[in-house]
């Protein structure tokens, strides 16, 4: 493909229907912080949707107001095709991935994932199906009996990822979860989570940042900067999947990095005069 039909602004690559809406969302916190200003986006189902900017853009706000774990000041997030309970509140199909793994040290990998399960009054012996198929998508089912102690932290973060996953979420959320590990271990989990995105079918989002990362792994980049956290850009990754070395060392690749250093070197200089 030619690097220029790789490279347009995102809207038309929009795969699926709308899975999630974020209109006008704004979050001003009580010490006056304006973390998120007029954010709206719409992602569609099946994209692979990367948060990417400088620290303080909001992009952790904005994924924990997504997941339902803060609420927006003003604006509105809808989830058009999911289920809403007898009160009317959406329940959200969702798995959150945190940037530390926080596993329960004096628990197995088996405990660990089970857990929101168990919080859901599900049984350990009713559960075992569904966890030991978590840790089977990530390379752990022969790990269920072992502690974090004895697990690297490539592992430690594929059961986190794996606890996301037992509930069988259709949208993943990932609040950089990469950002701790060596470059080997972070490339490997990129690979593997590609594949299985690509075997699942679910929505991601995901927060980076890295350039290389999100350009590696989505199929669009919306670029944010600070004070007050916004999306100043977004960019499409129209790269066919599998995407692999010859895609990370490809020409394309290089264009695309280039684009979005310079959409993030904005970022950057749009707060020169604060
Ligand atoms: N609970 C809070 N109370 C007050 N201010 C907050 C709170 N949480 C975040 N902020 C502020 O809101 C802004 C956006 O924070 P946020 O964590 O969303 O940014 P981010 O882009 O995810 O940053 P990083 O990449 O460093 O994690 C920052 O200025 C931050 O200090």
């Amino acid at each position: 493909m030619p690097v220029s039909s790789a490279i347009s602004m995102a809207p038309q690559l929009v795969p699926g229907r709308p899975i999630v809406q974020l209109e006008h969302v704004s979050k001003t916190f009580s010490n006056g912080t304006v973390a998120l200003k007029d954010m709206t986006l719409t992602i569609g189902e099946g994209e692979f949707v990367s948060l990417l900017g400088p620290s303080g853009c909001g992009k952790s706000t904005a994924l924990r107001i997504i997941a339902g774990l803060g609420e927006a000041t003003t604006g509105r997030v809808e989830w058009p095709t999911m289920a809403h309970d007898a009160t009317g509140k959406v329940e959200r199909a969702i798995g959150f991935v945190f940037q530390e793994p926080t596993l329960m040290p004096w628990a197995t990998v088996f405990k660990n994932v089970w857990l929101p399960l168990r919080l859901a009054g599900i049984s350990k012996q009713a559960a075992r199906a569904r966890v030991m198929e978590a840790l089977d998508m990530v390379g752990l089912a022969s790990f269920a009996d072992a502690y974090p102690r004895e697990l690297s932290g490539g592992m430690k973060m594929r059961v986190s990822i794996a606890r996301a996953l037992v509930t069988r979420p259709r949208v993943l959320l990932m609040d950089e979860p990469f950002a701790a590990l060596d470059e080997i271990t972070r490339q490997k989990l990129n690979d593997d989570l590609l594949r299985l995105w690509a075997q699942f079918g679910w929505t991601v989002v995901f927060v980076t940042h890295s350039v290389f990362e999100s350009v590696y792994l989505s199929t669009r980049i919306v670029v944010m900067a600070p004070r007050p956290g916004r999306v100043i850009d977004e960019i499409a990754v129209a790269a066919p999947s599998p995407r692999d070395l010859a895609f990370r060392t490809s020409p394309e690749y290089s264009e695309l990095t280039r684009r979005t250093s310079q959409s993030l070197h904005s970022a950057l200089g749009a707060n020169d005069h604060l």
